[in-house]
């Protein structure tokens, strides 16, 4: 059983990259847009990027679906921003995370895998130009890179370029 968060800025590919992926291994595929609160797609959609309070309750939602399916057994591919560490900390250990001092939950780290799609601003602007019928304001981009913090050791994560063609992802089901 394998808990993967495809993870990056807006446009870097996962919803592309994590839909292909789970449907090539059989897994069950979330994607972390269809979660959010109507208040901050509104919020998304006027080009206001969203703080910490707006994603809070939102990552934590998350977690629970992760925990669901890791309580039946079911690999899952969880598409979802997770821009900052902090972020991450709430996929993997819940609401705990927001109160406690990082070095306390490292040990829950291994449970699930971040995948960080890594693009210049350049290629990503270039593909949220010419996406169509989404609600995320084009505009929003500089500021998702500005709240970036790519992942870094003890996190359990590997890095892609956001160019990797998701027909040609490598993992195999186990
Ligand atoms: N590897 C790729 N090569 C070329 N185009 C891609 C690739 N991955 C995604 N795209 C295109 O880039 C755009 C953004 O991709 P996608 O919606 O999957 O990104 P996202 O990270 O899920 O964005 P958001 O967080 O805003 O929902 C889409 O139009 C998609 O078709
Ligand atoms: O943390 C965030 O700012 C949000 O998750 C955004 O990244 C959007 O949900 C999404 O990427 C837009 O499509």
């Amino acid at each position: 059983m394998v808990l993967l968060v495809v993870m990056g800025v807006s446009g870097s590919g996962k919803s592309t990259v994590g839909s292909h992926l789970a449907a090539k291994l059989g897994w069950k595929f979330y994607d972390a847009d269809d979660y959010h609160p109507t208040e901050n797609t509104k919020k998304m959609a006027q080009g206001i990027p969203l703080n910490d309070q707006d994603r809070i309750p939102w990552l934590c939602k998350l977690h629970d679906i992760l925990m669901r399916e890791e309580s039946a057994g079911q690999s899952v591919i969880l598409a979802c921003s997770a821009l900052k560490k902090m972020y991450r900390r709430i996929l993997v250990s819940g609401e705990d995370a927001v109160y406690s001092k990082s070095d306390q939950l490292d040990s829950a780290t291994g449970k699930v895998l971040f995948i960080h799609l890594d693009g210049s601003m350049e290629l990503i602007a270039s593909r949220l130009e010419k996406r169509r019928g989404h609600f995320m304001a084009p505009e929003l981009l500089q500021s998702q890179f500005d709240t970036l913090e790519p992942p870094s050791a003890p996190e359990n994560f590997i890095t892609l370029n956001s160019l990797v063609r998701s027909e040609a992802f490598f993992l195999q089901p186990y």
